[in-house]
């Protein structure tokens, strides 16, 4: 099958996908650890500028599904995925990627504030040098904006040069999305990017998430059903069967939340299952 009848074939609640709101393809992915399948024939349509939530109770595969996405997973030789990830043209599965590229186009967010251990500017000026940005003064006007966009500019202009870790873990989280937007990706993943964070925090960086929809196409593993509920435009629900995740329902997160297909969904989400 060509990558455009893949894209083709994409229906998803009888309404086809058009090429160009397909960001990312993902068809028919296994991901073992050693001999363990862990999850399991995940096809998922990931669509350009929305926000799609993966829930489902611990253990069941979405960090895995997450971190193979970026090929993050395959740093660890014990790692084996199967299937097709479709992007932009390529198989992230089976054709030779340049990784550093790769991981520019496809930021993440990890579920604890991860900034390296040094300035503010220098968080964000790192990474630029790494990806050859030569000029100081456009490393500057880059950096300036990637505050803004994360609502932090105006709370640490005045202490760029002070250490990141002294800033709140909210703050520290506004700064790790600052961080991967600087390299202006097209997919931000998140895995739980609230749940360490205090409720006023977890609330800012909620609204910073739904600001980044249209322009970025995020995908993001939370626990909050509330939250997967108020910012994601779909929602993947993911279960444990035979000691193996699988992706059990995918579809629009209002129609899945308010009238869930499947008996596992509609336990899980109203709390009687999981
Ligand atoms: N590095 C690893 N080596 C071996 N097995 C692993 C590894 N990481 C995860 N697993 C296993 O893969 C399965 C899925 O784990 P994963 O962390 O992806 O689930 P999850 O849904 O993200 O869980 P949680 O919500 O608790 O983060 C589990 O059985 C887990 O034990």
């Amino acid at each position: 099958m060509t990558v455009a009848e893949v894209i083709d074939s994409v229906i998803d609640n009888d309404v086809a996908i058009s090429p160009t709101s397909l960001h990312m393809d993902i068809r028919d992915l296994s991901i073992y650890y050693g001999e363990k399948l862990a999850v399991g024939g995940i096809s998922l349509p990931l669509r350009r500028g929305k926000i799609t939530a993966l829930i489902g109770p611990s253990g069941c595969g979405k960090t895995s599904f997450l971190t193979t996405l970026n090929q993050l997973s395959s740093l660890n030789s014990d790692v084996r995925v199967d299937g097709d990830i479709f992007f932009d043209g390529e198989n992230l599965v089976k054709d030779s990627i340049d990784f550093l590229t790769l991981r520019r186009r496809i930021g993440m967010i990890f579920q604890k504030p991860n900034p390296f251990p040094l300035s503010i500017f220098r968080n964000l000026d790192l990474p630029l040098k790494e990806h050859g940005v030569k000029s100081r003064a456009l490393r500057q006007e880059k950096i300036e904006k990637a505050l803004q966009d994360v609502g932090l500019w105006e709370e640490v202009k005045t202490r760029l040069n002070t250490p990141a870790l002294a800033l709140s873990g909210g703050q520290q989280q506004r700064l790790c999305i600052a961080r991967a937007l600087i390299l202006e990706p097209e997919i931000l993943l998140m895995d739980e990017p609230c749940s360490a964070l205090d409720p006023i925090s977890s609330g800012v960086v909620e609204d910073l998430i739904m600001r980044l929809r249209e322009d970025y196409t995020v995908v993001i593993v939370t626990h909050n059903l509330a939250q997967a509920k108020r910012i994601s435009d779909f929602t993947a629900f993911f279960w444990t069967e035979n000691n193996a995740g699988k992706m059990i329902e995918f579809g629009d997160s209002q129609c899945l939340f308010q009238s869930p297909k499947n008996a596992l969904t509609s336990a899980y989400i109203s709390g009687t299952k999981g």
